[in-house]
């Protein structure tokens, strides 16, 4: 029997909606590679890659838009087969359809399927949300102190109930604290909530809060980070596992460690060649994920407004 494939697997979301467990995430924080997004994005979908990961910040939605126009128009997949997430970013708070207007024209699409308040936070910008990331001299992060974050998803919230642009609705980087805040005010509550994890970082108490709510988590960064030089590869459990799991590589072990957990990950590649080497769901048992999650924890990716989120509760 040939094995099971990382693509296969499809999650029920708590509003009934399909998700597919496996995404390709594109964000990348050099502009100059921004054009190789069109054909990561066309190579993950020929390779049945159906969930596709992006943001109004990352600023690749017309190279994904692209990717799309081409399947589209081969006929290799239909707008209903993909599920496309975008965010608000934080300087967009008080700009909520603005921002999900021009991510949908820019990936040509009528709707979304997942739209994601990017951060609880909300930071103080020009009219059209830039600077994106607004500092002062000391390079602190300028916070738009009148703003509440509840606002944005309130605005989320408007714009799901009255138009057809959005599928479902979710969240990223809310620890719990942040989340019961939201529950106590959400008429539409999050189906998901994206955040970093991996081996290194297993946020259980976090996840173990989102599952206690029926929220999906995502896990983004599943290899520390492209821009951190993706440290998870170097993982010595994950390549133990390799020795025991010889027919899969480091890859799939990393983002099964997800998917055998009931997680959704999105990893980047721009990389071709890695996307169609990166197939096969491994068949990880319950003391696989203990071993993996036994190592030393940190958090890899870091933000210059890390500090207001109040991670920790
Ligand atoms: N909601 C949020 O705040 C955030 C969401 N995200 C989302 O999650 C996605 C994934 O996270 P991201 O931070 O991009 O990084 P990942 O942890 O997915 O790492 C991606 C990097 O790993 C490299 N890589 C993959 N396999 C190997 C290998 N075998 N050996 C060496 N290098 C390898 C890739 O290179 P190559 O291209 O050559 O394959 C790429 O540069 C993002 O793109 C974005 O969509 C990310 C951060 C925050
Ligand atoms: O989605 C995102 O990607 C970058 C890199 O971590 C981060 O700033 C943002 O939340």
């Amino acid at each position: 029997m040939s094995p099971k494939l990382l693509t296969d697997v499809y999650y029920t979301l708590n509003d009934g909606k399909k998700v597919p467990a496996f995404g390709l995430g594109t964000y990348n924080e050099d502009e100059s590679q921004h054009h190789k997004i069109t054909q990561a994005v066309i190579t993950a979908i020929e390779e049945g890659v159906r969930h596709i990961d992006t943001a109004w910040y990352y600023e690749t939605e017309p190279y994904i838009g692209k990717a799309l126009k081409d399947v589209f128009d081969r006929g290799i997949v239909k707008r209903e087969d993909l599920f496309i997430t975008t965010k608000v970013w934080p300087s967009m708070h008080d700009k909520v359809e603005k921002s999900l207007d021009r991510s949908l024209e820019q990936l040509g699409v009528d709707y979304v399927d997942l739209f994601l308040q990017h951060w609880p936070l909300c930071f103080e910008s020009g009219p059209d949300g830039y600077p994106a990331t607004p500092v002062d001299d000391a390079g602190e992060i300028i916070l738009a102190e009148k703003a509440d974050y509840l606002d944005t998803y309130r605005q989320m919230e408007e714009i799901y109930h009255k138009t057809s642009k959005i599928k479902s609705l979710g969240v990223a980087n809310f620890p719990v604290r942040k989340l019961k805040q939201l529950l106590k005010t959400c008429k539409v509550k999050p189906v998901n909530n994206q955040i970093e994890c991996h081996p290194e970082f297993p946020q259980t108490e976090l996840g173990d809060f989102c599952a206690e709510n029926d929220i999906i988590v995502t896990a983004y960064s599943p290899l520390g980070g492209g821009g951190n030089g993706a440290p998870l590869i170097k993982n010595k459990r994950a390549a133990a596992l390799t020795e025991k799991y010889k027919d899969y590589n480091i890859n799939e072990i990393l983002y099964s460690y997800h998917i055998q957990s009931g997680r959704i990950v999105i990893p980047k590649s721009l990389n071709p060649k890695r996307i169609q080497s990166v197939k096969k769901l491994v068949p990880l048992t319950k003391e696989d994920i203990e071993f993996l999650e036994s190592g030393p924890h940190k958090r890899y990716t870091d933000n210059p407004w890390y500090g207001h989120v109040g991670f920790g509760y």
